[in-house]
């Protein structure tokens, strides 16, 4: 099984809902990158797009490949948003983050009229919980935080980089949480959210309209 062919094949997929005069939300990470690059070949041969930048990588890879960009606070709205996700379930509830880009994420996705994942056939599981919840703390007050997930019992780990503490673009931190097998995440959610300091988590709840995985070569669409 190719995974990173899977990523690709999905990425495609999602690129024809794209058309002229769209503004796109871009999404961050290896199978969204995919995505970047599908839509700067189409905007070499004529398609007329403005993208939203999910991350500062993304942004960087988006004007290699010449896509014009805009950012949230100057457009009215995103036509799509196209994202990959680190896994989703059957009832298209997703946790994202791997790559920590999960505020602007979320913050995209919540502002855009179609949400589009991608995601190879390993993405799929039956329950959420498998991987690490990525959480974004501000710094301040991130050791407090940590001490209350732990009491929680969910285990949480600092997100380190190059022996460094991993700073997202916002400037913020990332606890993983392991939630286990979990089963009321709304709740979770909601429990997470209440604590001062946490910014977002990586629960991306009821907000995909349409997943298309990458399975083997050819790709399957769910939509809600
Ligand atoms: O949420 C994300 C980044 O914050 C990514 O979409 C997620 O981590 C999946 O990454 P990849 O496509 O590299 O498997």
């Amino acid at each position: 099984m190719n995974l990173d062919r899977e990523k690709q094949l999905a990425a495609i997929e999602a690129v024809k809902y794209v058309k002229s005069g769209m503004t796109v939300g871009l999404g961050t990470g290896s199978t969204a990158a995919h995505m970047v690059k599908e839509l700067g070949r189409l905007v070499q041969n004529g398609l007329k797009i403005v993208g939203v930048p999910s991350s500062e990588n993304t942004k960087k890879l988006a004007m290699e490949l010449g896509i014009p960009l805009t950012t949230l606070e100057k457009t009215n709205a995103i036509d799509v948003y196209i994202d990959g996700a680190d896994e989703f379930d059957p009832y298209m509830q997703l946790i994202k983050g791997g790559g920590g880009a999960l505020l602007r994420e979320k913050i995209l996705t919540f502002n855009s009229d179609l949400v589009i994942i991608i995601a190879d056939s390993q993405k799929e599981v039956k329950r959420l919980g498998d991987f690490k919840l990525p959480v974004e703390t501000i710094p301040f007050a991130t050791k407090k935080i940590e001490q209350s997930l732990q009491k929680m019992g969910l285990q949480p780990k600092l997100r380190v980089k190059n022996d460094e503490n991993f700073v997202t673009d916002e400037g913020n931190f990332i606890l993983d949480l392991n939630i286990g097998h979990i089963s009321n995440i709304q709740l979770l959610e909601t429990k997470l959210k209440q604590i001062p300091g946490v910014v977002e988590t990586g629960l991306f709840l009821d907000m995909a309209d349409i997943i298309i995985i990458g399975q083997g070569e050819t790709t399957i669409t769910l939509k809600k």
